[in-house]
């Protein structure tokens, strides 16, 4: 297991943090990434640069392994994401999604807290980090409510969050977004010194392109697949600024589309000043420097690393139960529903089923008119209380059902104790013995038909996933319950 996690990684992968190979993610009909190369180095900043909607979002999903990709490989930190005993998502991987999902009931300090547990801090650690990050983030005080912080200082506890275990490895959808240009600079620098150890690597998109400047290297992504890849300064060669070498590149790529619309099949298309003729789509129009084209391992996980893998960590499980204590503790009208309608629903059960039934007349025909005999010993084992007996003739209770006085009639013939009768009736031989129970069920069961919505209802509300949603999430998302939160 420990061989199979610590075995080296293939010549040229031990300096890639993430690469992606020929990637391919659609949803439904639409095709959002296709065949799309990259490379982030170990110990760089990584700026993804690109249009709104060209799957940006979608690529970090994939990278960070909350969403799976439809061809092609990544690997990220050796490895690919969510393989078993690879701690991505988890541990090693700081991401800040673009839909922050963070607890409006938490304050910052439960927020941080509960990411701490996550991760397996120490409650000494998540304090020092956390103090350190409510100041570098400028964020207000640690007990303020998350639902009652603006969307900036949202992005920002989210970002704290993600810096909380010192990842090796960030992955930041739009950080920046809504802050303030001073502090959107301390956090650049603040990201440039941590990859100077070498051992953080950093990808990052942002709409502010110039402020990519600042990255080791940028990729800038149109529908779906790169346009170029490179340190900024490379792709910026011959245009001042990053927005300028971007429009320039969108317009090439548009040249290159329309040409090869236009253009008779196998007629080759002219060369350009930064791309050749018949250009791979998978490849960049400027790749300046990428890493060369590795075979990509087969990765294989023990059985035990991978069933381990499966069941939820202890620890996530607390986490994720005290998250929930917190969060009934601040919401009593969830906690009122959560404890309260089950109740409602078994009494509403009870009162429809009914209790124990009384006072059912029942007619009984006895032609045995011994005392000692069976069907008088019969009779006694009948619960007085439930079943008040009425002796009548065969005539008279006949009558008396009929016209809705009785609830059922028991008969039976004169020779019933006789032992030619005891063994053939009970296998229902004889026509003097009879229990008519015409509308029986229905006294026991008078709002039967009110039962299975009751039942369902009763059933959905009682169950325990709504008791303790915690354990549930972690037991149904194994240990990957705490990124994919988020
Ligand atoms: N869950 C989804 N179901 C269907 N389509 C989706 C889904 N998520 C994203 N898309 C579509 O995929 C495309 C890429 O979306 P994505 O969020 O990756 O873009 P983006 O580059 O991150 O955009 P932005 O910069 O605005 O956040 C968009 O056309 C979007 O409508």
């Amino acid at each position: 297991m420990k061989a199979d996690l610590e075995a080296p990684l293939p010549a040229g992968q031990e300096d890639l943090a993430i690469q992606c190979r020929d990637v391919c993610r659609s949803y439904g009909k639409l095709k959002v990434l296709s065949n799309l190369n990259l490379a982030v180095p170990q110990g760089h900043i990584y700026g993804l640069l690109g249009p709104s909607g060209c799957g940006k979002t979608t690529l970090l999903k994939c990278i960070v392994g909350t969403l799976k990709i439809s061809r092609g490989h990544i690997t990220v930190l050796g490895k690919p994401p969510a393989f078993p005993g690879h701690d991505v998502p988890g541990r090693k991987v700081g991401y800040m999604p673009q839909d922050l999902a963070l607890y409006n009931e938490f304050t910052i300090s439960d927020t941080l807290t509960f990411f701490g547990r996550i991760h397996g801090l120490t409650s000494k650690e998540t304090q020092a980090r956390m103090n350190f990050l409510i100041e570098f983030l400028d964020l207000p005080q640690k007990h303020s409510l998350v639902r009652n912080l603006s969307g900036g200082q949202r992005r920002r506890v989210s970002l704290g969050a993600a810096l909380l275990q010192n990842p090796e490895l960030l992955i930041l959808d739009e950080p920046t977004v809504g802050v303030d240009p001073v502090l959107r600079a301390k956090i650049w620098q603040h990201l440039v010194e941590i990859v100077k150890t070498g051992k953080v690597s950093v990808i990052i998109t942002t709409h502010y392109i110039e402020e990519a400047r600042q990255a080791n290297v940028v990729g800038l992504m149109r529908n779906g697949c790169l346009l170029a890849e490179g340190p900024p300064e490379a792709v910026m060669k011959q245009h001042s600024t990053l927005e300028r070498a971007f429009l320039q590149l969108c317009q090439t790529s548009d040249q290159i589309s329309s040409k090869r619309g236009s253009s008779p099949q196998g007629e080759q298309l002219e060369n350009s000043q930064s791309f050749e003729s018949g250009r791979d789509e998978s490849q960049p129009i400027l790749a300046v420097g990428l890493a060369a084209k590795d075979e990509i391992p087969k990765y294989t996980a023990d059985w035990k690393v991978r069933a381990r893998h499966l069941l939820p960590k202890w620890r996530n499980i607390a986490a994720l139960m005290i998250k929930t204590l917190v969060r009934m503790k601040r919401m009593p009208f969830s906690l009122c529903f959560q404890f309260l309608l089950p109740v409602i629903q078994i009494s509403l059960i009870c009162l429809c089923v009914g209790g124990d039934p009384n006072g059912i007349h029942v007619a009984v025909v006895n032609n045995e008119t011994a005392p000692s005999s069976f069907s008088q010993s019969l009779l006694s084992f009948l619960d007085n209380s439930s079943v008040h007996q009425v002796p009548l003739s065969h005539k008279e209770a006949f009558e008396g059902i009929y016209n809705g006085e009785y609830w059922g009639v028991i008969g039976f013939g004169k020779n019933f104790t006789s032992p030619r009768f005891t063994t053939s009736s009970t296998c229902g031989g004889s026509a003097d013995e009879y229990v008519v129970t015409r509308r029986y069920q229905t006294a026991f069961f008078p709002f039967s038909g009110c039962m299975p919505p009751c039942i369902v209802l009763h059933s959905l509300t009682f169950c325990p996933l709504l008791w303790l949603p915690s354990v549930s999430q972690t037991l149904l998302m194994g240990r990957r319950a705490v990124r994919t939160e988020r």
